[in-house]
């Protein structure tokens, strides 16, 4: 049941890829990072994707001025904060949320609870980096926190793991930037190739 979320979208070929391929999510990247987009390019580029694919904006530390200008702006589906932001922070869209949590050992877990969000989306922690990192972690830490929310699994996933993956932690959604990509750019074959396996997960 898996759904698939492909972040870093920032080229017309990548909306060209989506259109094809129809994840249920894509993903901009407003943080500093080499996928990092701007609003205008954003729109002009949403203007294109297909219409049953939900846009999600990733946001990392931003102000709430800046969150609500470029959602607005956008016309964002789901907001993405990949930060340290806090819950009151997070509780004060009307848009769709999820929120990142960094997953270095059990204890990691323990923020959730003060978050009433739609989606907890679990990251690999890599020391001085947000996102977007291609590593993974331990799945079998978390094997078990699905039963009661609604998680996103990001982190190093790649055709090639992404099966495991969803055996273990059964996430209601994938989310894969890295994994899909070539010399830091999306390429059509790869993430052909994660969607068929994650759909082939759902048969
Ligand atoms: O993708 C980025 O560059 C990025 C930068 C800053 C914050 C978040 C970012 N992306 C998010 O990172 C995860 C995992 O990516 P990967 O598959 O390990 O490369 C994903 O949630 C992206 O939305």
């Amino acid at each position: 049941m898996a759904k698939i979320k492909i972040c870093g979208l920032k080229r017309e070929e990548d909306i060209l890829y989506a259109n094809a391929l129809k994840p249920d999510y894509v993903g901009f990247v407003f943080a500093k990072s080499t996928r990092q987009i701007d609003m205008d390019t954003a729109k002009e580029l949403i203007s294109k994707l297909d219409k049953s694919i939900k846009t999600v904006g990733v946001f990392l530390n931003h102000s709430v001025y800046e969150v609500n200008k470029i959602e607005k702006f956008c016309n964002l589906d789901i907001l993405q904060f990949h930060g340290e932001e806090p819950p009151e922070f997070c509780h004060s869209y009307e848009k769709e949320v999820w929120k990142a949590f960094r997953i270095k050992d059990e204890n990691s877990l323990k923020a959730l609870e003060a978050y009433k969000i739609d989606g907890c989306l679990l990251d690999t922690f890599v020391k001085g980096a947000h996102g977007g990192t291609g590593k993974i972690f331990n799945w079998e830490m978390i094997a078990n926190i699905s039963k009661n929310k609604f998680i996103i699994l990001a982190g190093g996933l790649t055709p090639d793991n992404v099966e495991d993956a969803i055996k273990i932690v059964k996430p209601q959604i994938v989310d894969v930037s890295s994994g899909v990509e070539v010399e830091g750019t999306k390429n059509f074959e790869k993430m052909k190739k994660l969607i068929e396996k994650v759909r082939g997960c759902n048969e």
